[in-house]
């Protein structure tokens, strides 16, 4: 049978078999038909919400389970991954063998076999010369528009030529039995093969593992050809300075690089080539915790028709009360980029980056809300990733819990740490780039640093202004903070004014200091690691 231009064959290629009917790139207003069908039950139902846009559960999981990620350890990936059991690095890069990799593919085909499913079409990546073309199919209509959300829409001429390279076999609704004798770690399952080109999915309708999936995908294929991937967002201003945003889930990617002032780029996955920053996804997934229209006007207003609410709780007038976490704290939206006004059209990438940001939620209160970074402190910070991992973007995690994750990211590294750095500081010199390190987290009071302060020390950064300002050190981390700026309140530029006395900072400092140190020490098996460390804070 032939459907919307894709035939059941291609789907039995893949081992799924006796497609009942396949619902081939579905158009927007055909996915709001679908997943509101009165007969779907469950999770697999969505709900209309006042603003236009359909509000999902996405069930037990509402956010990562990175515990449940494998990868297939095999001739492709056994020398260059960054697996968790070699080396001195702690990560998420469990081995999965072939034979349970084909135990778990079996399952996925059996459980998408003999069903009406959804496949979706989409690249992932702005450039034609490394973007994947990635087929995902799943039996859920509004696993489908998630990913069409996220991921760059092709055009007709692009579809009619579509092959995919890579292939998402999204079988939520079935689990894995047989986890305990094949050693896996629930259930559950997230597992990549490289040499087939394959995610598997199954236990977890949390569409995030797609997502952050595929960026795992090209942070593997990326630097190994010179091109940084980035967790960063982007965007860029009216004369063409580009900015990109670092930061682990939770800490401002998405909020501060959506700015009526500049250009976006995208809100969380890019890449820099020969040509510049370039976005890997079509969409942007936001967190809407307390969302309200005053704080983040554009992003609230990109929450209408075609945008896909998760785990937030709809009133019984439909509309959206986003001060409730009591499904999660991770409620999320996604929304094609388009529903953001000011934007790069028509392909979602600019030049170079001239400053670079790394957002940081430090939940102790020693970091300065901003800092200027030299190039050696740009390395021992972007190696370190110190941030806090925010409640709900993944399984387990219900405050705030600091952490060291690697370039910001290290729950989607598949290579070594170093080879990010190397790439991303070859990118800066060649730019001229300047970096920054910003906290989006507490001040020694408790209290999270106001959005308005951070927007503040934003525009101050992307003005130049803290290029040529008078500068203090912070003792401890030798970090240069501005004496003043012209838009901040002074008083909340030196963390230690937060503190009872400076004797109260100095012991929280040097307590971070040391995590700083203990952290570092898996670089210092070389030299270069060992010179970076006086980059770093000194006990
Ligand atoms: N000072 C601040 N800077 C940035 N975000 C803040 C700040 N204070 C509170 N927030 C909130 O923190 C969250 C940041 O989330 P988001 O921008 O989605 O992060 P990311 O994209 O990095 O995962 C938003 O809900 C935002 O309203
Ligand atoms: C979607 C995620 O990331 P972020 O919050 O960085 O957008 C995630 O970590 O699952
Ligand atoms: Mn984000």
């Amino acid at each position: 049978m032939r459907v919307h231009g894709l035939t059941s064959q291609a789907l039995a290629a893949l081992g799924i078999s006796n497609t009942t009917e396949v619902v081939y790139n579905p158009d927007f207003d055909t996915l709001f038909q679908e997943e509101t069908r009165p007969e779907l039950e469950g999770y697999a139902r969505g709900t209309l919400t006042q603003s236009g846009a359909i509000a999902v559960d996405t069930g037990i999981f509402t956010g990562r389970s990175p515990k449940d990620k494998y990868i297939v350890r095999d001739d492709t990936t056994r020398d260059t991954l960054w697996w968790n059991d070699v080396g001195n690095g702690k990560n998420d890069n469990q081995p999965l063998s072939q034979e349970t990799w084909q135990a778990l593919k079996d399952r996925c085909t059996a459980q998408l076999s003999g069903k009406r499913l959804f496949v979706i079409d989409a690249f992932c990546g702005a450039n034609p010369d490394t973007r994947l073309s990635v087929r995902f199919v799943m039996e859920v209509a509004w696993q489908a528009h998630f990913v069409k959300n996220m991921f760059i829409r092709p055009d007709e001429a692009e579809l009619a030529s579509f092959k995919p390279d890579f292939v998402v076999m999204n079988a939520a609704q079935c689990t894995n039995p047989d986890w305990q004798a094949q050693g896996l770690h629930s259930e559950n399952f997230v597992a990549f093969n490289l040499t087939e080109r394959m995610q598997l999915i199954g236990g977890t309708w949390y569409g995030g593992e797609m997502k952050k999936g595929l960026f795992a995908i090209m942070n593997y294929l990326l630097p190994l050809k010179g091109i940084a991937s980035m967790h960063c967002s982007a965007n860029v201003g009216k004369a063409g300075d580009v900015a990109v945003f670092f930061g682990l889930s939770g800490t401002g990617k998405t909020t501060l690089s959506t700015d009526p002032d500049r250009q976006l780029i995208g809100d969380d996955e890019h890449g820099w080539d020969d040509d510049g920053v370039f976005n890997f996804e079509g969409g942007c997934y936001a967190k809407t915790i307390n969302l309200s229209e005053k704080a983040e006007p554009e992003i609230y207003r990109a929450i209408r028709r075609d945008a896909l609410l998760e785990n937030v709780v709809v009133r019984a007038d439909g509309s959206v009360d986003y001060a409730d976490a009591s499904k999660t704290e991770n409620t999320r939206v996604s929304y094609p980029i388009e529903h953001i006004e000011n934007i790069v059209q028509p392909v979602s990438k600019a030049g170079h980056a001239q400053r670079v940001i790394f957002l940081t939620a430090d939940a102790f209160g020693v970091l300065p809300p901003v800092s200027r970074l030299t190039p050696e402190q740009t390395q021992y910070h972007f190696l370190s990733g110190f941030t806090a991992k925010l409640a709900g973007t993944e399984r387990g995690v219900t405050q705030p819990t600091p952490t060291f994750s690697a370039c910001f990211g290290a729950a989607f590294l598949t290579l070594h740490p170093t080879q990010y750095s190397d790439v991303l500081v070859k990118r800066m010199e060649a730019a001229g780039a300047k970096a920054y390190l910003v906290n989006t987290g507490w001040n020694g009071s408790g209290k999270r640093i106001s959005l308005k302060d951070t927007r503040a020390i934003i525009n101050a950064i992307l003005a130049g202004e803290l290029d040529d300002v008078a500068t203090v050190t912070l003792p401890v981390f030798n970090l240069q903070m501005p004496a003043t700026l012209a838009q901040v309140d002074d008083a909340i530029l030196d963390p230690r004014r937060s503190w009872p006395d400076e004797a109260a900072w100095h012991e929280a400092a040097q307590g971070l200091a040391q995590r700083f140190v203990t952290n570092f020490e898996k670089y210092t098996d070389n030299d270069a690691g060992k010179e970076l460390v006086q980059a770093g804070p000194q006990l």
